[in-house]
């Protein structure tokens, strides 16, 4: 079996370690024996839908994402539209997360085109959202943390969250819903990087990938014993923090 992963603008949007979760979805998939190919895709470049299984956009700055976000309208928007609608798998961080929706405006007043694929939009404050954060996503019965700093707010309609926020700000800080999930397709403001310290969700979307790719197999689990004995000491620390 094998995975074809796309990376969206590595050399613009990669703060925080968003590559780790290039590298951890790698890594799981070959430890169950699945060959990993991946694809860096930037400026001008264009996207064949076709080509990939799991599709990842990282986080950035404002400058970065107001190059990428003229970038990929213009030369990707319809067959990443496609790709998505499709039901494939593609994971947006923060920055990538925000550029999915249908606009990011930032606390400077100018108004980044989003992709608008996901009903979201996000509109930015002077304050920025820091810290370490966990959610719990109640369909899933699974706790993910991870770290954000955002000046961005986002509202996401009626799509369903990742997550309910447990400690920190999630989406927006008010509505108390952190990321957001269509499809199989996974927005959040989780860096960290988000799958090393959740790997139950790295699963979760290489599964996705292999079911849309192959009909019949199955992976076999493997030993976290190691990442969740650290998200549980993440929690810990959280509660015991918690004011
Ligand atoms: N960490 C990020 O990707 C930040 C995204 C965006 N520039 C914001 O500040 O909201």
């Amino acid at each position: 079996m094998e995975l074809n992963i796309c990376h969206l603008y590595p050399d613009l949007l990669n703060v925080y370690g968003d590559v780790g979760n290039i590298l951890i979805l790698k890594h799981r998939a070959e430890l169950r024996g699945i060959t990993v190919n991946i694809s860096n895709l930037s400026l001008k470049d264009d996207f064949d839908k076709d080509l990939y299984d799991i599709t990842f956009f990282g986080g950035g700055q404002d400058y970065e994402q107001s190059i990428v976000s003229q970038d990929i309208f213009d030369t990707k928007r319809d067959s990443i539209k496609d790709y998505i609608e499709s039901g494939k798998v593609f994971l947006a961080i923060c920055g990538g997360y925000q550029l999915l929706g249908k606009y990011y405006m930032t606390s400077t007043g100018e108004k980044l085109n989003g992709l608008d694929i996901l009903n979201i939009y996000t509109e930015a404050c002077s304050d920025r959202f820091i810290g370490n954060t966990a959610i719990i996503n109640e369909d899933f019965n699974e706790t993910y943390v991870g770290f954000e700093n955002h000046s961005g707010r986002t509202y996401i309609n009626d799509l369903k969250p990742l997550g309910k926020v447990l400690h920190g700000y999630g989406n927006n800080g008010t509505d108390g819903y952190e990321g957001c999930i269509y499809k199989n397709t996974y927005g959040t403001y989780f860096h960290g990087s988000l799958l090393s310290k959740n790997p139950e969700l790295a699963d979760r979307l290489i599964n996705a990938a292999l079911h849309k790719k192959y009909s019949d197999f199955s992976l076999e689990p493997l030993n976290d014993t190691f990442e969740l004995k650290a998200k549980e000491a993440i929690l810990r620390k959280l509660n015991s923090t918690k004011n």
